[in-house]
């Protein structure tokens, strides 16, 4: 029947498993840590495709396709990128009976795949900024706890991939791209993130430097890293040798930067604004903003109610709002609300004989239960207004939320502490990868090790002879620190 089985706050792991499905986002698959994305996830992506695609095209970045397979001699062209992930290379070895003489692996990201021909494109300055994006499926064979969204075998993500002649313009789009993931998160998701840089332990080997915008779940106490924007540097160039005449007829190697959001998305925004009647979408990525609900009453003008609900979802759609009327006959009103509850549909629109007779319609707000009558007249206007107001109040919600999971501490000791209490934790730090390991290695257990998760590039004030919250030395930043997905 109806309902979740398990509450929010009491098992959030079965809660979340629960929601995805019986929300319809989510069907489990035959095949471990893969999933089926039904439609009520799909146009999630699709809503926040259109918003990157449209903006990286006016950044004159170009839509590209390139092969899903890699062969194995230029995937293991260079070890460090390469190294530690290895074991996560999914390989192709036989097609139908017939062994292949070289094996060929499914792309996990697509450097290897892309920069020989980097290469071979790239002759002199003008052929630069070479700016190539792709939208594709990667394969990544994790054995961690497959969770639908956040931790998949398979995931469909965007992969920019940049070449320039000069590192300061790599810089500058590395943060252009961060700031447009931040957007997602926070225009469309409503799940606020923060921006900074990654360690040189967690940052991606084989470039120069990571951004990232990080996110918390506070049920779990995790941070997840919701999207990175990386410089390369020329690591990349000097593998594959991308190289250019440049304006002085020297030959320079190009600077460049690799980016990427992946379906990840949808699961924080779940994991963020989900509640124990099920989903709750945010108005921007909801596919369904407004669903409009019949109430009719045993001798009541049925013929009316209908004729209502059909000409206020008319109206919603030409105001170019996504509404539906669900006018089947063989649910109840209440079932109905459920229903559309559980898949998190921001405003339901009830219509009785009554409203008729006032020519209102009752609005009830997914997020907070809240009701309200709305002249017929007023309609279009007023569900714009109350759609806005739901967007701003999940984002306000997750903000302060998430700001009372955030705790600075100056020792081990509240490190410890904050740790215990799920806390996002904000510290002084030396800034020594092996100083990072130090941590990792003092907090390991069953529920995973702590990490850093960003410096942030708003950096609070470090007074003089303030010391790392792990080693005493000297501190040099202001650190994130948490467990993580
Ligand atoms: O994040 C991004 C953004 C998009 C393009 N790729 C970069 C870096 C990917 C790092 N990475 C991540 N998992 C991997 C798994 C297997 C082999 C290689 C890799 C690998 O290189």
């Amino acid at each position: 029947g109806l309902g979740l089985s398990h509450k929010k706050d009491e098992n959030f792991g079965e809660w979340y498993s629960e929601v995805v499905v019986n929300g319809e986002m989510i069907e489990y698959y035959d095949i471990s840590g893969c999933y089926i994305l039904r439609p009520w996830a799909m146009s999630i992506w699709e809503i926040m495709h259109n918003f990157f695609d449209a903006e990286i095209k006016k950044m004159n970045i170009k839509n590209c396709y390139f092969p899903l397979f890699v062969s194995e001699t230029v995937l293991q062209k260079e070890k460090d990128h390469i190294e530690g992930f290895a074991p996560e290379v999914a390989w192709v070895t036989k097609s139908g009976e017939t062994k292949l003489d070289v094996e060929i692996a499914i792309r996990p990201t697509s450097e290897t795949v892309m920069y020989p021909y980097f290469s071979k494109w790239i002759r002199g300055h003008r052929d630069l900024p070479l700016r190539l994006n792709q939208w594709c499926n990667v394969v990544r064979w994790e054995f961690s706890n497959p969770t639908p969204f956040i931790r998949s075998r398979e995931f469909l993500w965007q992969e920019g991939h940049t070449a320039f002649a000069t590192k300061e313009e790599a810089d500058t789009e590395v943060l252009d791209i961060l700031e447009l993931y931040r957007r997602i998160y926070e225009e469309f998701l409503a799940v606020p993130v923060i921006k900074g840089k990654k360690s040189e332990h967690e940052k991606f080997a084989g470039g120069l430097y990571t951004t990232t915008v990080e996110a918390f779940v506070p049920n779990t106490g995790r941070g997840v890293q919701g999207a990175t924007s990386h410089c390369l540097g020329q690591n990349f160039a000097k593998m594959f040798e991308i190289n250019f005449e440049n304006e002085k007829g020297e030959r320079a190697m190009v600077w460049q930067n690799s980016w990427a959001y992946t379906t990840r998305t949808i699961g924080v925004m779940i994991m963020v604004h989900g509640d124990d009647k099920g989903l709750v979408l945010p108005p921007k990525v909801a596919s369904l903003q407004v669903i409009v609900v019949p109430v009719p009453y045993k001798d009541a003008d049925t013929q009316g109610i209908f004729d209502a609900c059909a000409s206020t979802v008319k109206s919603l759609n030409e105001a170019g709002f996504r509404a539906e009327a669900d006018c089947r006959d063989n649910y109840s009103p209440g079932w109905k609300y459920s229903h559309w509850e559980m898949k998190g549909v921001p405003l339901r629109i009830e219509i009785g004989p009554k409203d008729l007779a006032n020519k209102t319609v009752r609005a009830v707000r997914r997020d907070n239960s809240s009701k309200s009558d709305i002249p017929m007249a007023d309609l279009t206007e007023e569900v714009k207004v109350m759609l806005d107001n739901i967007q701003r109040s999940l984002f306000d919600a997750a903000k302060q939320k998430r700001d009372t999971c955030i705790q600075t501490v100056y020792n081990w000791e509240e490190f410890t502490e904050a740790l215990s209490q799920k806390k996002m934790i904000l510290a002084p730090w030396c800034d020594e990868e092996e100083e990072e390991k130090n941590v990792k290695a003092k907090t390991k257990g069953e529920m995973g090790a702590a990490k850093s998760l960003c410096s942030p590039f708003e950096q609070p004030e470090l007074p003089e002879g303030t010391l790392c919250f792990t080693s005493g030395k000297p501190a040099k930043k202001w650190t994130y620190w948490g467990r993580s997905y």
